[in-house]
């Protein structure tokens, strides 16, 4: 058995890494770059990393918008630390949350030329660890790598985590639902080891015919604390309920709370939210899309239990788009349209407006 590491592996470290404050080392072409989160960086580690020269901020095209910076490129722009700015100017750069409090004072002058994949690493990666997606980099030296820190060739890291992950079956056990008692639990794990993602099948669905499906999107202010910001809770227990009364249907649970920027960035986006954006703006401002979700595995799993064609539980096309792109035929839309109130109707607006959901 080799003790090296695989790519999955150190991509893993550098999720867990980055979230915890730690730098990790992206190569490129012969070039080495220490990279840090913005989120986690301490002034201790800001100083040991601008004695090694000068870092520059990476930040995504969406968050450079706000500060009206240039992202020369395109996808995201390499703003230098200015000299003496401490981590309160990087958390600024990288936080949305005082934007309108304490306006950044600019402009913010973007760096141009040379390559940017170990930048464009850093910012995936902490996409993947779920934390503000902005990262500090400094080149060092060939012979001053850390031999202690995370290693990754930025462009093998970035294809790699560009890859749909392979889900192995882990465990499946009959669990009886107030909506059937004929429930079943399948739990899936990638194997890069990122989320959990849950299978709940009611009845035996007989594979050669399209399944009633619903692809659930974990949220745990609406599916857990019954929050009225969103219509997710309803949802799930509507989409189940049809299942029962139906005797058979497959909902998947997938781990990608707030539209896959994690819980953390989903409070973050709540509160700009209160400052007056609205879901998709507030996106935009803490430097995601308005959706950062791979439904690829959704399709994975469906095909896993055996299943090719579905009937879909779903308000949104795109979900449609990509069972469809990737090898699920979708025979009908099945609206699931419950849950609206006075709270969360300018949310499901804007969806309608903004992301293609059909009211
Ligand atoms: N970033 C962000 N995520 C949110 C917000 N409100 C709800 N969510 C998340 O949005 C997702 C909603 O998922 P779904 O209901 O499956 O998806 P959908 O795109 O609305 O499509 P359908 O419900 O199938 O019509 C969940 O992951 C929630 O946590 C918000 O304001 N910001
Ligand atoms: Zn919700």
């Amino acid at each position: 058995m080799s003790l090296i590491l695989t790519l999955d592996e150190e991509i893993a470290r550098a999720r867990a890494d980055l979230r915890m404050g730690v730098g990790i080392v992206l190569s490129d072409a012969g070039r080495h770059f220490l990279a840090l989160a913005a989120e986690t960086l301490g002034a201790d580690r800001l100083s040991a990393i601008c004695a090694l020269g000068r870092p520059v901020i990476a930040l995504t095209a969406r968050r450079a918008a706000t500060l009206k910076a240039v992202p020369y490129d395109a996808d995201l722009a390499r703003i230098p630390l200015p000299p003496g700015a401490g981590p309160d100017w990087v958390k600024a750069v990288a936080d949305p949350a005082d934007d309108l409090r304490k306006p950044m004072k600019g402009p913010l002058k973007s760096e141009r030329g040379g390559s940017a994949l170990p930048h464009r690493a850093a910012i995936h990666l902490c996409k993947a660890a779920r934390i503000l997606p902005a990262a500090l980099l400094v080149e060092i030296a060939p012979g001053d790598v850390p031999a202690a820190l995370t290693r990754l060739d930025a462009a093998a890291a970035l294809a790699r985590i560009a890859r749909a992950p392979v889900f192995g079956p882990v465990i499946s056990a009959r669990v009886p639902l107030a909506v059937s008692e004929a429930g079943r639990v399948h739990v899936f794990r990638p194997e890069d080891g990122g989320e959990e993602h849950y299978a709940v099948e009611i009845g035996t669905p007989d594979r050669a015919r399209p399944v009633l499906a619903r692809l659930h999107s974990a949220c745990f202010t609406g599916d857990l604390l019954g929050s009225l910001k969103c219509d997710c809770g309803p949802q799930l227990r509507g989409a189940l309920a049809q299942m029962g009364a139906e005797g058979e249907g497959v909902l998947l649970y997938l781990n990608q709370e707030g539209r896959g920027i994690g819980l953390a960035n989903k409070m973050r986006a709540y509160s700009l939210q209160d400052q007056g954006f609205d879901t998709v703006e507030a996106n935009h401002r803490l430097g995601f899309e308005d959706d950062e979700r791979d439904f690829r595995l959704g399709a994975q799993l469906l095909r896993t239990l055996g299943f090719s064609k579905a009937r879909l539980m779903t308000n949104n096309p795109n979900k449609m788009k990509m069972l469809a792109a990737n090898g699920i035929e979708v025979t009908e839309r099945v609206a699931l349209k419950v849950g609206r109130n006075p709270l969360n109707a300018a949310y499901l607006d804007t969806k309608a407006a903004k992301s293609g959901h059909l009211l």
